[in-house]
């Protein structure tokens, strides 16, 4: 049997859903699919005109891409856990089906203020998706009766397959000129921060804090943030990839090396990524550049905290817990970290929301103790960070994957602003700190601007 082509599969599903009944024990929520040809995904998700838009690419070969919604979760100002907590419970007991899944972020931090339409907490259930796993391809469509009767929610299904356009091969981005760059904080506060966070009182107590910075780039262009995606995914095929798009107006794109965590069922698979250096011009250099990074005692101790919290943290909730003793390098194209993997064999009915609670900040992005590292950033750090380093992915009741939203841009018009932080822990220099900052955003810079 041939695989349809696009049209042949819209025009499928869309007898599909026009011959759907509702069955009277049926879920209330329900997922038609076809199988589709290949389709470059990105470039598909760029050509829509929907939103939001999603895309999610994880480590293995599955590649997403959603438009539009038939379910929005969104936690502006006020949300506390409980709230969360039920609403998460709910939509659980609506779908058996495992192929459902709810994509979405979490804040960086959920007690200060986000970015407007990102909120604290953004899930959606995707009208359409893509997707890719392997060499299959599949497209799909959610129907939600909880909410809708079944003639209108089909007919907004129909509406939404109709709407779709036909995917456009990306252009390659144009190098964008710049008309200004800022950093918040600037030079100058960042060796005041250090030297607090350093200082041997501070240091006692809280001996880990992630400070970051935003870097503004002001241009006159516009820049897709789709095809930057492209690009940076690329550069770094290792990499998580994924973007959230709820407006024409703004878009949180990231290609981060950090996985929060992934769990199928019970087993749960998460790491350490801390301590950095850069790579080097040949082999050699770049052999010897990872070995002292191995050894050097500031970046094992970066590491080494991570660790150490992310197993005292998933105690509790596990019936196993291990822990690689010894790091090992994670390569991308202008900087090596240090990384450990994790596994954990989690207690019956431990959920996603429990592990996000449990798990999210890492002291990756954070500090330790958390609280205090928290505190420490809300107030000295002088810039909302919204998403970035936030927690970002997709769940269902039987699996679920979040990566942790660093190396990440938010695209607005006229302006991209740039995040990256660096954990300040006992050796850490001011200027050397610094510099990591800067080749921490290396691979973007080169992507846009002639460096
Ligand atoms: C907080 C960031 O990186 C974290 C992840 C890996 C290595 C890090 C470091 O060496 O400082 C950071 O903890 C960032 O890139 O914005
Ligand atoms: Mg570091």
């Amino acid at each position: 049997m041939t695989i349809p082509m696009l049209p042949q599969a819209i025009k499928s599903l869309t007898d599909k859903i026009k011959s759907f009944t509702l069955q009277p024990n049926s879920d209330p929520i329900v997922q038609l699919s076809v199988a589709v040809a290949p389709i470059p995904v990105i470039a598909w998700l760029a050509a829509q005109t929907t939103y939001p838009r999603v895309y999610w690419k994880g480590r293995d070969t599955e590649e997403i891409a959603a438009i539009g919604c038939c379910k929005d979760f969104f936690f502006g100002d006020d949300i506390d856990d409980i709230a969360l907590s039920l609403e998460y419970q709910k939509q659980r007991s609506l779908s058996s089906n495992q192929e459902i899944r709810y994509y979405g972020g979490v804040a960086f931090d959920r007690r200060n203020e986000s970015w407007k339409e990102f909120g604290k907490a953004h899930f959606v259930l995707p009208r359409i998706e893509l997707r890719r796993s392997g060499n299959e391809f599949k497209l799909l469509v959610n129907l939600n009766f909880t909410e809708n009767e079944l003639s209108v929610e089909i007919d907004n299904a129909l509406q939404s397959l109709q709407a779709l356009d036909a995917p456009k091969p990306l252009a390659p981005p144009n190098k964008v000129a710049l008309m200004g760059r800022s950093d918040r904080p600037d030079k100058h506060r960042w060796h005041e921060l250090v030297n607090r966070v350093t200082h041997p009182k501070f240091i006692e107590d809280t001996p880990k804090v992630v400070l970051s910075r935003l870097t503004q780039l002001e241009i006159n262009e516009e820049v897709d943030p789709w095809t930057l995606l492209a690009c940076w995914q690329g550069r770094n095929p290792n990499s998580f990839q994924f973007g959230f798009q709820f407006s024409p107006d703004s878009a949180f794109i990231s290609c981060t090396p950090e996985r929060l965590y992934r769990r199928r069922q019970r087993e749960l698979f998460t790491e350490a990524l801390a301590g950095t250096t850069v790579r080097g011009l040949n082999q050699e250099e770049d052999k010897a550049l990872a070995q002292e990074l191995l050894d050097d005692t500031k970046n094992s101790h970066e590491n080494q905290l991570v660790r150490q919290h992310i197993v005292n943290v998933l105690n509790p909730l596990s019936n196993y817990v291990g822990a690689e003793e010894t790091p090992t390098v994670f390569k991308l194209s202008h900087i090596q970290h240090l990384h450990r993997s994790i596994r954990a064999e989690l207690k019956a009915g431990v959920n996603d929301f429990q592990l996000i609670q449990a798990l999210h900040p890492t002291p990756a992005v954070g500090g330790l103790p958390k609280d205090s590292a928290m505190n420490f950033i809300r107030q000295q750090e002088g810039y909302v960070r919204g998403w970035y380093a936030g927690a970002c992915g997709y769940f269902n009741k039987y699996e679920s994957e979040f990566a942790v939203a660093i190396r990440s841009a938010l695209i607005e018009p006229g302006r991209i602003n740039l995040f990256a932080g660096a954990g300040i822990v006992s050796g850490s220099e001011a200027d050397k700190e610094w510099t990591e900052l800067e080749n921490k955003l290396k691979t973007i810079l080169s992507i846009l601007t002639e460096l």
